[in-house]
């Protein structure tokens, strides 16, 4: 997953859009970047890494004007190299940059198409082939200057031709910041203001409301799936729905793991949802394990605390937080290979041995994906003492690769594929295991906001939203992003390329 951001003001945005994608970097640690537009001149620094070491005050200094993009990059296309970092930018028309979060499921076709209208796409990323159709359709008008209706026909015309997730945040040259959201609003954007102090209202949209609060804007709305957003140079917001059929399909997994829970997207709490998520994960529990004798309940931090709290409550158990975690070392689940995930559990988790010594525990993590997490964790349960490890998840079995903007593109990988709950259980060396139903983690997620009848759940039960997937496209996708097939890539990529990218700028 990744965090886009958007501001237009009436001061310097550099400083906002760096805060806010530090709020956001739990969408995403390879790499970071901001474009700004100074008088006519496009600023940019990119690179990999953390918000915090790609920018450096020199870089800062010369990210000037008021109006900018930026981003945090979790891969899911093309290669984790410096050159496919974002924003994006092409000069023609006008001179244009482009942030995006979420997958294309089309993006090969698509940038044949747009290379046979004489565009240059110059790496695999899906996101420079959105940027690439985006830019063709504005092109296509014939007029120096551009107005709200015309920015709308083109992303209509953008949502006729692209299939899958796409969050975006773009900033055209004299024109000002446009962003929008796929007719399914698989992944989340959201729209603030703030009024300046030369009485200005300053318009800033993000992948998530935390981003909003921490910079001073106030949250105004979510963009709705299919809808554009236009914010002038001068301040003066547009809003049009683009897309012809748009229908709500939010991904539940932001709500299971990838936002803050300080967060609100499409009108439901991912705080409110997680302890949701909890009350039916503890009523299942109860009905199923009556017989068992847990002693304490003990979350795998970070992301399950809110669920393991909420579950202790319901079984009216202790609650401790059995395992201490290095705030230094980042989210395993986005690390981009097998290895640095494995590596980064033990180097991120420490047990309290006081709190296993003797006792029946109860772990409680928000997922199982790989495993990489569970099987290593129980393990240091029982190091730690523990005579019984008992293991929760507050999501569902997960058996499909994602499509979407997780980099999950591999049933293989994933250890509930082809498995059932006694051999995952096995497999992670518990002496209990449990999921919550998919039915039950809707009805917690969307408890909130009735309105919304329906997630992008298929890692769950494999039911594509898009339509366009089908196995021919899931064995590419297995063949061109398995972690085998990617290790192999990168490493021929460092030797070939030379790429269009100043890493020390
Ligand atoms: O089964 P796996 O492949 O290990 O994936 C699932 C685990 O990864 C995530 O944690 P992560 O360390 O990424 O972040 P967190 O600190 O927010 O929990 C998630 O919360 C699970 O703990
Ligand atoms: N996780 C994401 O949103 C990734 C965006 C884009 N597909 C990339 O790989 O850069
Ligand atoms: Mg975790």
């Amino acid at each position: 997953m990744c965090g886009i951001v958007g501001i237009v003001g009436s001061t310097p945005v550099n400083q906002s859009i760096y805060d806010a994608l530090t709020v956001l970097q739990h969408r995403g640690q390879d790499a970071a970047g901001i474009v700004t537009i100074s008088e006519g001149n496009f600023k940019q620094r990119k690179a990999n890494g953390l918000v915090k070491d790609v920018f450096e005050s020199k870089h800062m200094q010369r990210l000037k004007g008021n109006i900018g993009i930026g981003h945090v990059r979790y891969p899911t296309a093309g290669s984790s190299s410096a050159a496919e970092a974002q924003p994006f930018y092409v000069n023609f028309p006008y001179g244009m940059a482009l942030a995006h979060n979420g997958n294309l499921t089309n993006a090969p076709d698509l940038a044949k198409v747009a290379i046979k209208s004489r565009r240059h796409i110059n790496t695999t990323s899906d996101s420079e082939t959105l940027l690439n159709v985006l830019a063709h359709e504005l092109a296509r008008v014939d007029k120096d200057q551009l107005d709200a209706a015309d920015i709308f026909a083109a992303i209509t015309k953008v949502h006729e031709q692209a299939l899958g997730a796409y969050a975006v945040a773009t900033i055209l040259n004299g024109h000002g910041l446009i962003a929008f959201r796929d007719p399914n609003g698989i992944r989340p954007l959201v729209l603030g203001k703030r009024v300046a102090e030369d009485g200005q209202t300053e318009y800033m949209v993000a992948s998530e409301s935390v981003a909003i609060d921490a910079i001073g804007f106030e949250f105004i709305r979510d963009v709705v799936p299919g809808e554009a957003v236009y914010i002038t140079e001068k301040g003066e917001l547009h809003t049009q729905q683009c897309a012809a059929n748009p229908d709500y399909c939010p991904c539940i997994f932001e709500y299971v793991y990838f936002a803050r829970p300080d967060s609100t997207i499409d009108n439901i709490s991912v705080y409110g949802a997680r302890l949701e998520m909890g009350k039916t994960l503890g009523d299942k529990i109860k009905r199923e394990w009556d017989d068992l004798d847990i002693d304490v309940v003990i979350p795998i931090p970070e992301t399950s605390c809110d669920v393991a709290l909420q579950i202790a409550l319901q079984l009216e158990l202790p609650y401790r937080q059995g395992f201490v975690k290095n705030r230094y070392i980042g989210r395993t689940f986005i690390m981009p290979g097998q290895t640095q995930r494995r590596k980064s559990v033990r180097r991120k988790l420490n047990a309290i041995d006081a709190e296993f010594a003797g006792k029946n525990v109860l772990l409680v993590d928000d997922s199982i994906v790989r495993g990489t997490t569970s099987e290593q964790i129980v393990e240091m349960a029982r190091d730690a003492g523990a005579k019984k490890v008992y293991f929760a998840s507050a999501a569902p079995e997960i058996r499909f690769p994602n499509v979407y903007g997780i980099d999950m593109p591999t049933a293989n990988e994933l250890i509930a594929h082809g498995r059932d709950v006694d051999q995952i259980c096995q497999n992670i060396g518990a002496d209990g295991l449990i999921f919550q139903d998919l039915k039950d983690l809707v009805k917690a997620v969307s408890v909130q906001n009735p309105e919304i009848t329906k997630f992008e759940t298929s890692v769950f039960n494999g039911e594509y939203v898009t339509k366009d997937i089908d196995q021919d496209y899931l064995d590419y996708l297995n063949n061109l992003r398995s972690d085998d097939a990617k290790e192999l890539r990168e490493q021929k990529e460092e030797i070939a390329n030379l790429e269009m990218h100043n890493e020390g700028a």
